[in-house]
């Protein structure tokens, strides 16, 4: 018996630091990372968001200094989201194509000042519109084909404001198609598209939607357009037409509830997957550190090393400076 067990000893590995450094498979790295952030008229304005502690709304010019220190620790990329004056707001998202809109003028802003920091725009109506969904309305139906042709000019708007990555969130169907034939005939042949392919209709967005705004605007839910949580046989049809579309990356969302999906489309395509560790897992986490009912360093580290683990390249996560500067002090 003995004997037997003394080849099957599966604690040698971990009995040292050392040894368990040297048997670990995945590693969770700065470059993993990517930073959403929200932005919001005025000047000077950092709004602290009441659901997600440690997040806040930034102005243009505070935005830029997030953009600095991100780009100082190493974090590839932002993801930016605009709080919409509410005044702002219509049923047809106007402001949405207005060239000179608060997302256009945080990414002018931060290309002229740090340049070598990747900007991922959101194309999707939900901070522009009255009703707070994603795409247009003809009476309760969120029209597909028309809200395509408006996300289209809606991404060129970003493209030309420098943005290097179209972000779509809507779940309209052909809109990744529709957005890469609209940028490369403007030129923007540069310009990648990472797809929100397998996007869910979940009740984790709800701390989002407070720094958005789209909590007071929201008219029903959006089921219609965004994934049933049950669902994961759909999500491998969604990724295989973005990338036929064209899509260059694609994301999952919710993160942590969805690592089945995750790891079925990294396996599945084998191309640069993204997962989005949303609002409402942040806010989770972040919650019961505060309680002092969980260890929220650790839990922060371990949810991002599960992404790896399930297969990520890289993690949308409103943990991206904390975790950058603890991995940077670490060497
Ligand atoms: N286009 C909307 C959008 N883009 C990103 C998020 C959620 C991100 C988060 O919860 O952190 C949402 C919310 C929604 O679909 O209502
Ligand atoms: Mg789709």
């Amino acid at each position: 018996m003995a004997a037997i067990l003394s080849g099957r000893r599966m604690r040698r590995n971990r009995r040292t630091d050392w040894s368990r450094r040297m048997v670990r498979e995945t590693r969770l790295g700065i470059d993993d990372l990517i930073w959403p952030l929200f932005v919001v008229d005025g000047e000077k304005l950092a709004q602290p968001v009441a659901s997600m502690p440690g997040v806040e709304r930034l102005s243009v010019d505070l935005a830029v200094r997030a953009a600095e220190r991100a780009a100082t620790l190493g974090i590839p990329a932002l993801a930016l989201f605009p709080y919409t004056d509410p005044d702002l707001r219509d049923e047809g998202a106007t402001e949405a194509l207005n060239p000179d809109n608060l997302i256009c003028r945080a990414v002018r802003a931060i290309k002229a000042e740090v340049p070598e920091i990747g900007l991922i725009t959101d194309v999707a109506l939900d901070p522009y519109t009255s009703h707070g969904h994603d795409g247009l309305m003809n009476g309760d139906e969120i029209v597909n084909d028309a809200t395509v042709a408006y996300l289209v000019a809606q991404a060129l708007i970003h493209a030309e404001a420098g943005a290097d990555v179209i972000a779509p969130s809507d779940m309209m169907d052909g809109r990744i198609g529709a957005i890469r034939r609209g940028l490369d005939g403007a030129g923007f042949h540069a310009v990648q598209i990472m797809a929100y392919s397998a996007k869910y209709a979940s009740a984790f967005y709800g701390p989002f939607r407070d720094a958005v705004g789209t909590n007071k605007t929201l008219r029903g839910d959006k089921r219609t357009y965004q994934m049933d949580p049950a669902n994961s046989e759909e999500a491998i049809r969604e990724a295989a037409l973005d990338l036929d579309e064209g899509a260059d990356m694609i994301m999952v969302k919710p993160g942590m509830p969805y690592l089945d999906i995750l790891q079925r489309l990294k396996s599945t395509f084998g191309v640069p997957t993204f997962a989005y560790q949303v609002s409402g897992e942040y806010a989770m986490i972040r919650a019961a550190a505060l309680n002092g009912w969980i260890d929220g360093e650790r839990a922060m580290i371990e949810s991002l090393v599960a992404f790896k683990r399930a297969g990520a390249d890289g993690v949308l996560t409103y943990f991206a400076p904390l975790v950058a500067e603890r991995l940077k002090a670490e060497g």
